[in-house]
């Protein structure tokens, strides 16, 4: 996993040395006053019978028009592209925008429970499905790491996996079909189109301990949530934006009771908190012994050591107590996002790290705009999703298209 991500800088260290090295055997040939590097044989089936040696430069145009395509090609199968499965599979993408709507019209909590978990495998070493895979001799699987427990949706993507097993085996890597399937959520939720590409390939590996490092915990701080995102390349206005996810689906009531009961230990409730709001949210998450436990406080970063403590345990324990985030679609579908925001903007943040996206002058400004301005927030957050769905991806020869989602193919 060292070159994930660098591989085009290997790619070119690579000729580099093989260049030296060849300069270092044949040496330099000084040529009508330049330096050229000396010409290569080509042992051509007419050059064989003609008894000849090419004197053939490799640097000659046609020759150089091969090198080109050779590297275009190169550069082709190590990158992202729209269509991908166009030849390989061509039903592929049908096949797994239609396996999600069927499953929304039953299962309509799929769309949220996919969004996040795209985020969740995005997130951590890239859209690598990395977070589908299951425990094996060699790894322990990141489902296991406490922001993971709560994850919802891998049954839906392993059904689709096999569907499309049986139409083009070994060809659709479980990345791309995270990817897709999320995307299908996104709309079928209200949220907007974007345009994706395709090629993604699988990791051989999971990455808990990162998952449970790196993984914002509900009492992250605007500091912390902002450096975890920059680290990844999300400027502050894509950051704010990717929380409009947070505009659809539930959240355990654990994961943020602490402020109706015991904020940071002061057994008094978040003064943050809009009042009419608290009381409503007492009523629906009434206080349980988890509420009594000291929460790490928040913006010291002690979630970043220790978000087992910051996570709770509440969906692993079967505490089933939860808050619908689109507050029964409040504002309509046409509102995914937007209410979000315009709840920030009264106090009415649900998790700690929610709220605190009007902690600063310069983030409250993004999300009072995505508050009066749905159009922006569409186009904002279409362009987000599709930056965090290209995040890190291994493509090419790197990673493996798995045959089962939840498990890596086997090494021969
Ligand atoms: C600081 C960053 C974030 C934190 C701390 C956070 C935390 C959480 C938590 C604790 C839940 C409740 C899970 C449960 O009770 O089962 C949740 C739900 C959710 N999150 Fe986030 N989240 C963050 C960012 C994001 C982002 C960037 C996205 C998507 C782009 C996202 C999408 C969702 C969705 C859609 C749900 C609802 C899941 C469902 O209903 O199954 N979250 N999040
Ligand atoms: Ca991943």
């Amino acid at each position: 996993m060292v070159f994930n991500g660098d591989y085009r800088i290997a790619f070119v260290t690579c000729f580099v040395v093989a260049l030296s090295v060849y300069v270092a055997l044949y040496g330099l040939e000084f040529d009508n006053g330049i330096f050229r590097i000396p010409r290569l044989t080509i042992d051509s089936p007419e050059n064989r019978t003609a008894g000849k040696v090419s004197e053939k430069s490799p640097f000659d145009e046609d020759y150089m028009a091969m090198y080109m395509s050779i590297a275009e090609d190169i550069d082709r199968s190590y990158s992202l592209h729209y269509d991908f499965y166009r030849e390989s599979c061509p039903s592929a993408e049908r096949i797994i925008a239609k396996g999600i709507r069927e499953t929304y019209n039953s299962r309509p909590s799929i769309a949220p429970s996919l969004i996040r978990l795209l985020f969740h495998d995005c997130f951590i070493e890239g859209c690598d499905a990395s977070v589908l895979l299951d425990a094996d001799d060699t790894f322990t699987s990141e489902k296991e790491a406490p922001p993971n427990q709560s994850l919802k949706g891998f049954d839906v993507i392993d059904a689709i996996k096999s569907e499309l097993e049986n139409v083009c085996p070994g060809v659709v890597s479980c990345a791309d079909i995270l990817v897709l399937a999320a995307r299908e959520a996104v709309l079928l939720a209200g949220g907007p189109f974007y345009p994706l590409e395709t090629g993604r390939k699988d990791s051989a590996l999971a990455f808990k301990e990162m998952a449970e490092r790196e993984l914002p915990p509900p009492q992250a701080s605007l500091s912390v949530i902002l450096a975890r995102f920059a680290s990844r390349g999300f400027n502050e206005r894509e950051t704010i934006s990717l929380f409009g996810a947070h505009s659809i689906g539930i959240t355990h009531c654990t994961f943020f009771e602490d402020r109706l009961y015991n904020f940071s230990g002061t057994g008094k409730p978040d003064p943050e908190l809009n009042t009419g709001f608290l009381q409503e949210l007492k009523s629906k998450c009434p206080f349980s012994a988890s509420a009594s436990s000291p929460s790490p406080s928040p913006g010291t970063g002690l979630p970043e050591s220790d978000s087992s403590k910051s996570y709770g345990m509440s969906s692993a324990s079967g505490d089933d107590r939860v808050i619908d985030l689109s507050y029964n679609n409040e504002g309509g579908e046409e509102n995914f996002g937007t209410r979000y925001y315009r709840r920030l903007m009264q106090k009415k943040g649900l998790m700690f790290s929610d709220q605190q996206l009007t902690a600063s002058e310069e983030t409250e400004t993004w999300v009072q705009a995505y508050a009066s301005d749905p159009q922006l927030f569409r186009r904002d957050f279409a362009m987000s999703m599709m930056k965090l769905s290209s995040y890190h991806v291994l493509t090419g020869p790197l990673g493996q298209v798995r045959t089962t989602c939840s498990k890596v193919l086997p090494s021969n």
